[in-house]
């Protein structure tokens, strides 16, 4: 039996399991068996047309958004609608096949948009150009899962299932459990609060599916054995998704509004002059603006400000850096040798007690600090 086949049966025996306290150790082993096959089929195949030319666009600016969807949905039109590059746009699936990147300048930052081929259903298992658009997907920092309103929810489930199905996990957070694999000394488990989803026992047989059998674990979340499978295997990426449905000239105004009000979401239209709904009357606009600002609060850039001595800040030309970033991100980012040259900052802004505060290299900067760096 090929993988995929292995597959197909297990996900049919987790389907026609019941879920209740007799077969929760069944169905937790066969989630444990499914995420490994599902590893295996990820595992580079040696064929050379698995790798896809057109694909490796390099990183730019101060973050990656990759535009995900089924064919036709409207994402070139949306590049081409955002940035200046233009990739072409047609009624026919699959008119784009590479990887196109563009920019979107938004408040002083640079954010790298990339079109990409459609995906269809079985995308992650290689039908059409599903892995290389996935594995471009793995590198972004945001998911912009584009949709066709008229099409209904099913493209939506079935996109975020090809997703899942090879690790990313969209507007989730890692779990938070410890786990550490040990020479020795059995399994040792704990839980900081009371679980309702794993025991001992489930997750002592997940790991011997894994063939670990020494190992200290401790749960500090209620985490269900999904998650746990999670945290075993490893390479998950979790990723903010932003769901836009494309189109919204097609369909009633009821519906827009049902839609509108889904969490992560946002509707918008494209500059269609055949849809239902003349453009620019009874108040119908893109709504972009309002994409571009869920955006921003999806990518979580930091924005810092640099000030001279004596000097007030520069609140023109701000620092973009990433959530989390220091004091030493930000020497970098303003000159090479700066942190080797770097005494103590200044920092004026909600990251510190005090305004301003002296720091260190190490010190965490929060969205819209000012900083003032003295050198040696
Ligand atoms: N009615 C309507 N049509 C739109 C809208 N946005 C895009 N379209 C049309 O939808 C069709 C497909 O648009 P594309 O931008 O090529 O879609 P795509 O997702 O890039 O398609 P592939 O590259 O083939 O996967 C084109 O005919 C567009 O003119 C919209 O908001 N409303
Ligand atoms: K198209
Ligand atoms: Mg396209």
């Amino acid at each position: 039996m090929g993988i995929l086949e292995k597959i197909s049966e297990i996900e049919k025996e987790i389907a026609r399991t019941q879920k209740n306290k007799a077969t929760e150790y069944h169905l937790g082993l066969l989630k444990a068996k499914l995420a490994k096959y599902r590893a295996q089929l990820l595992e580079p195949s040696k064929s050379a047309s698995s790798k896809g030319e057109g694909f490796d666009v390099m990183k730019s600016g101060d973050a990656r958004v990759a535009l995900i969807g089924f064919p036709s949905v409207g994402k070139s039109t949306f590049l081409s609608l955002m940035t200046s590059t233009a990739s072409e746009a047609a009624s026919y699936e699959f008119t784009t096949l590479t990887c196109i990147p563009g920019v979107i300048e938004y408040k002083g930052a640079n954010i790298q948009l990339l079109d990409l081929p459609g995906i269809i259903e079985g995308a992650a298992q290689g039908k059409g150009r599903g892995r290389q658009v996935i594995a471009v997907a793995r590198t972004a920092d945001v998911i912009i899962m584009m949709l066709d309103a008229t099409k209904g929810e099913v493209q939506r489930s079935l996109l975020e299932k090809e997703l899942e199905s090879v690790g990313i996990r969209l507007n989730k957070h890692k779990p938070n459990i410890y786990f550490k694999p040990k020479k020795g000394g059995g399994i040792s488990f704990n839980s900081t609060v009371t679980l309702t989803q794993c025991s001992e026992k489930l997750v002592q047989l997940i790991l011997h599916e894994y063939k670990i059998f020494n190992a200290e674990v401790l749960f500090r979340e209620d985490c269900s054995p999904d998650e746990f499978i999670d945290v075993i295997v490893g390479n998950r990426v979790y990723m903010p998704c932003l769901y836009v449905y494309n189109k919204i000239d097609q369909i009633s105004m009821e519906e827009v509004d049902r839609l509108a009000r889904k969490p992560n979401s946002v509707v918008i239209r494209g500059p269609c002059l055949t849809g239902r709904l003349p453009l620019c009357s009874c108040g119908m606009k893109l709504n972009l603006d309002y994409l571009l600002e869920m955006l921003w609060e999806y990518l979580a850039l930091t924005c810092i400000y640099t000030k001279k001595r004596g000097q007030r800040p520069d609140f023109t030309d701000a620092i973009i850096l990433r959530k989390g970033a220091s004091v030493e991100h930000v020497c970098h980012r303003i000159h090479r040798s700066l942190a080797s040259q770097f005494k103590y900052a200044l920092v004026w802004g909600t990251s510190t007690k005090y305004s301003p505060q002296r720091v260190g290299l190490t010190h965490t900067m929060e969205h819209e600090d000012v900083i003032q760096i003295v050198k040696k």
